[in-house]
């Protein structure tokens, strides 16, 4: 059985709970219980808080984990990052009292900063060959200049909406992270082949998620025009409607691509322009 490690309860609960309900695993979990096993795959879950995932799975106790790439780095704990998943995006960045000035790094010189993250940190201070003092805190880092803790501090964000209500302006941009799954050093070669199996379904979800199935109305002239806009995973599906001399084209396109080619296909002479999800995408 692979064991799974999953946050308990926090950012990338949902999101982590949604991916591996996407790859056709489910289990029943009561409240309160932080190991269960699935009923259709060969894993087991156990729920924990995110900090200790990266040991865990660097030691064994746990064979993969799901956790943000920032406490993979700063537990400089030896894992192998499988995959990157593409959700709870977010960035460790620098931040001063807004209204102070800022020329840029070596305004950070011989300063004081406040951060959950003093291997990254420190890293990146020394990387930029500035000497400053960091001070190790646990959370609510973003209190610790206006209460005379520190002159920056060095947290996560995302909207930048704590920031601003603390007072603050973000400054450097440190790291940028995103959810990840890890996975232990040694797996033996049955876990390898359930990983790869988990693995190959993960990828056909974030396909599926990054493409969109198109269905379009055309008159038969212009289908080689749309042919050529419409890229497909082969080349587009041509069907004949019932009406004389129009046709009907399916095909993929990329989600970051779309309004783009959504334009393009109606100046071309594209209707009834139909756009659907799709659920799963094997190439
Ligand atoms: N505002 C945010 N937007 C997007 N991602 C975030 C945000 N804040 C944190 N994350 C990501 O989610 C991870 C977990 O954040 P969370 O706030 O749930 O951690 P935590 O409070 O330490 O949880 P735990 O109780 O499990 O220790 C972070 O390490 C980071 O990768
Ligand atoms: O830029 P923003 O969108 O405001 O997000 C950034 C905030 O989100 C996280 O805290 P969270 O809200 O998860 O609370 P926590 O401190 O209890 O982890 C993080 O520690 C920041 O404080
Ligand atoms: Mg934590």
């Amino acid at each position: 059985m692979l064991r799974i490690a999953l946050q308990k309860s926090g950012r990338l609960s949902d999101a982590s709970l949604k991916l591996i309900k996407e790859c056709g695993i489910s289990f029943t979990n009561g409240t309160g219980k932080l190991k269960t096993v699935a009923d259709n795959f060969p894993a087991e879950f156990l729920f924990l808080r995110d900090d200790d995932i990266p040991r865990y799975v660097a030691d064994g106790v746990a064979d993969v984990g799901i956790v943000g790439e920032n406490v993979v780095v700063e537990d400089r704990s030896a894992v192998t990052i499988a995959q990157k998943l593409g959700f709870s995006k977010c960035r460790l960045s620098i931040a001063i009292p807004r209204g102070e000035s800022y020329q840029g790094i070596e305004s950070l010189q011989g300063r004081h900063i406040a951060t959950s993250y003093p291997n990254i940190l420190g890293d990146f201070l020394k990387k930029n060959n500035i000497k400053a003092t960091i001070h190790e805190i646990s959370g609510s880092v973003e209190i610790a200049p206006s209460i005379g803790l520190a002159d920056a501090i060095c947290d996560i964000v995302s909207t930048g909406s704590t920031l601003m209500s603390n007072g603050l302006q973000e400054v450097e941009v440190v790291f940028h992270s995103q959810a990840v799954l890890i996975q232990t050093p040694t797996l033996s070669n049955e876990k390898q082949k359930l990983l790869q199996k988990l693995l190959f379904r993960i990828e056909a979800v974030q396909n599926a998620r990054n493409n969109k199935y198109i269905l379009l109305n055309a008159p038969n002239e212009v289908i080689p025009k749309i042919t050529e806009i419409l890229p497909g995973m082969k080349s587009p599906t041509i069907l004949p409607l019932a009406m004389e001399g129009w046709s009907s084209l399916h095909s993929v396109i990329q989600e970051d691509q779309f309004w783009e080619i959504i334009e393009q296909l109606k100046a071309a002479g594209a209707e009834g322009i139909l756009v659907v999800p799709i659920e799963k995408m094997i190439y």
